[in-house]
């Protein structure tokens, strides 16, 4: 099959190397194939959350669907990548299947209530003969919490592509995740009980992203670096090929995960005390598969006025450029208490 060209937009086959273009459908049930392949083995009880469970929207009516929440962060307020995620599925399922999604951009409005489903109103704003839009409010309680807009393009080929170069870092294989990360910090003879908890909290997160950090903070000993971070993520889960939408779906919901904190990376003697993302545009740019490991480059040009705005790339391993987002959030911060030596 011939190797897909650099700059396809998010819509065709999910594989890197395909010369078709399978009817790219929103069915959100996992792939058929053999329940028994090793592929198909990972992680079993998280492909239920991703794929049938996040993303997989009750239809309540026409261009009105339902969303479920699985995992809530501890601020009690909904993740934002959930409602961008769900918002994509839902504009997505009124655009036919020669559209493929190749932005988005969104404010969230109010926080998310994690005791109610959240509703999503599409409205379908223009089909042009290339550009189709669609226009989502996320309701819950009768109000708006997050407003969105998506344009999904047919596909095109230009002679005008290029990209950036994906940073040269070590491979997922040689690192890793932040779970093993925790472990290896807990199993730390001198480790104060005070830390001890807190690391089994984040253990017992059940996050349906796997990730491994290029540059692991060192255990408490936080130090100044530049607003720059890069880790490898992956949905956790088998999704399969074919099913581009959804696999953007899936990187909307990936992208807004530990983003907002590449702000906070030159700051070690401040900790967040109100910390919310304001808004978020993502641009997809080639196929990629979102249950396969990604780099995740996260930088952060300018933080002021309790603000911070944070941009992100997401690079297939083999070097393509798969999509691109940004995002400001509010910063409301205070200094570190340490114990005092004396
Ligand atoms: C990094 C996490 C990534 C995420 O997923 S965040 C989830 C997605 N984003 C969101 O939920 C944001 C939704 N939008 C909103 O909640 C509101 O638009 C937003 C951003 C709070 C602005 O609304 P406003 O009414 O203008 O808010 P506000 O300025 O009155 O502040 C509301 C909350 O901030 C807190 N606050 C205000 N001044 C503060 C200060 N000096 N230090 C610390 N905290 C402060 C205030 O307590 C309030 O918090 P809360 O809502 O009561 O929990």
């Amino acid at each position: 099959m011939a190797e897909r060209k650099v700059g396809d937009i998010c819509g065709s086959s999910a594989s890197t190397t395909s010369d078709d273009h399978p009817k790219d459908t929103l069915d959100l049930k996992p792939e058929d194939g053999d329940p028994e392949s090793p592929e198909a083995q990972k992680d079993q009880d998280l492909k239920s959350v991703l794929v049938t469970s996040v993303l997989n929207l009750e239809e309540i009516d026409v261009d009105l669907y339902r969303g479920t929440h699985h995992w809530v962060p501890r601020t009690q307020r909904l993740f934002g990548g959930q409602i961008i995620g769900q918002a994509l599925v839902a504009a997505a399922k009124s655009v036919g299947d020669n559209l493929y999604a190749h932005s988005l951009h969104c404010y969230f409005v109010r926080a998310g209530d994690p005791k109610v489903p959240v509703l999503y109103q599409v409205d379908r704003i223009r089909d042009g003969r290339s550009f189709t839009v669609r226009s989502v409010r996320a309701i819950q309680h009768g109000q708006p919490i997050l407003i969105c807009q998506a344009s999904f393009q047919m596909l095109q080929p230009s002679p005008l592509q290029h990209q950036f170069t994906m940073p040269a870092v070590p491979p997922p294989e040689d690192l890793l995740t932040a779970e093993e990360l925790i472990r290896l910090y807990l199993s730390k003879p001198d480790l104060a009980e005070k830390y001890k908890l807190g690391l089994n909290k984040l253990l017992a997160i059940e996050v349906p992203i796997e990730i491994k950090p290029v540059n692991p903070p060192v255990f408490y000993k936080v130090t100044a670096s530049e607003p720059k971070n890069l880790f490898w993520v992956r949905a956790r889960g088998y999704i399969g090929e074919g099913n581009m939408k959804l696999h953007c779906c899936v990187a909307a919901y990936v992208s807004d995960f530990a983003l907002l904190g590449t702000a906070l990376l030159p700051y070690p003697g401040y900790r967040a005390q109100f910390a919310a993302s304001l808004d978020h545009a993502m641009w997809f740019h080639s196929t990629f598969r979102s249950d396969e490991w990604m780099l995740y480059e996260c930088e952060s040009p300018w933080a002021g006025g309790s603000r911070g705005l944070v941009q992100g790339r997401l690079w297939r391993r083999d070097g393509v450029l798969a999509a691109s987002c940004s995002q400001e959030g509010v910063l409301r911060v205070k200094p570190v208490t340490r114990p005092s030596k004396l």
